[in-house]
């Protein structure tokens, strides 16, 4: 079955010069959610615009649903959901009559009981007759996630949508994502917050100076790019690593108490029964052994770091 979304060769050249994305392919199956994790300026915002035709690729092809975004704006646009990162909403129109009136843009006949689930799910629905400027911040975020589903969409896209907002709405989001998972909704969301990808997300890519760095299923990335550490609390605290156990990518931690091994997680041999012997040879003797594994938020720092250090030839 063709991706859900397609994208060869993406690229952005802003009026004033700027290239914000500079060759982007990814394709994103049917019912997949993608997160994109990206820092401030990476072309996040920019891509989704340009799959949402609300920007204008320079070069290469994006389809939605097979729909050229271009050529076939209207067809892949009613695909599409967008939550888009700022709020821009009419602030004298009520809750109720926003969503309907969206519902309706997009061609999709009546349904108050599927609106009124909507709402009930937002924790909105005391709140469908007041009018937008009467709602705090994070109700308006509320709003713009009920509008993007209102119209029932195949393919919905998050920018960034639990940024300054609260726990209790961040929970709720998650929970709507989690349901439609289940109806099969292809989701893609920009994160800041790296827990959020690994909360919710099947795929994260990561997006850094308008290239998309890596995209991989999330288990496989923490395996791959994960490294473990295990730290060998001492009997007797060093004062250096002993040159017996040079080889080992070893260091001392608190005060020469504690032998800080780091290991690849996707190597074949840890090399920990190795050093447990070469230990014991030198008469290094342990006390306790823990274990700890890189989070995503140390993968996504590191692959971010090496990108602007190759970047600026430092
Ligand atoms: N309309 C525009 N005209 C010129 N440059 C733009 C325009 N929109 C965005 N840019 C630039 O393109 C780059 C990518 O911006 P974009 O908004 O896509 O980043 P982002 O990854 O979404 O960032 P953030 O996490 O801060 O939202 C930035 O350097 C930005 O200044």
């Amino acid at each position: 079955m063709a991706p859900m979304v397609e994208i060869r060769d993406a690229r952005k050249v802003y009026d004033g010069g700027f290239e914000a994305l500079k060759g982007v392919t990814l394709d994103i199956e049917d019912g997949e959610i993608l997160a994109l994790l990206g820092p401030n300026g990476a072309g996040k915002t920019t891509l989704i615009s340009c799959i949402c035709g609300i920007a204008l690729p320079s070069s290469g092809a994006i389809r939605v649903g097979g729909n050229d975004v271009v050529t076939e704006y209207r067809a892949a646009r009613d695909l599409i959901g967008l939550v888009p990162q700022e709020v821009n909403l009419e602030p004298f129109e009520t809750v109720w009559s926003t969503v309907r009136f969206t519902r309706g843009v997009f061609g999709k006949r009546r349904d108050d009981a599927l609106l009124e689930d909507l709402l009930k799910q937002l924790s909105l629905w005391d709140k469908r007759n007041a009018k937008i400027k009467e709602l705090s911040g994070g109700m308006k975020r509320r709003v713009l996630i009920a509008k993007a589903l209102s119209h029932e969409p195949k393919v919905l896209f998050l920018d960034e949508p639990t940024a300054g907002v609260d726990v209790e709405l961040r929970r709720d989001m998650w929970r709507i994502v989690d349901g439609l998972r289940a109806s099969g909704v292809t989701i893609i969301l920009t994160t800041h917050y790296i827990e959020e990808a690994e909360a919710i997300a099947d795929r994260i890519g990561v997006i850094s100076g308008g290239q998309l760095l890596l995209v991989e299923e999330k288990a496989a990335l923490m395996t791959r790019l994960g490294r473990k550490e295990l730290r060998i609390d001492l009997q007797e605290p060093l004062g250096a690593v002993p040159d017996a156990l040079a080889e080992f990518d070893l260091a001392l931690a608190d005060d020469g108490h504690t032998l800080v091994y780091s290991y690849d997680t996707g190597a074949e041999r840890t090399g920990i029964a190795r050093l447990m012997t070469e230990m014991n040879a030198a008469g290094v003797i342990l006390k306790d052994l823990r274990t700890s594994q890189n989070t995503l938020e140390d993968i996504f720092v590191n692959l971010v770091h090496d990108d602007s250090t190759e970047e600026t030839g430092a």
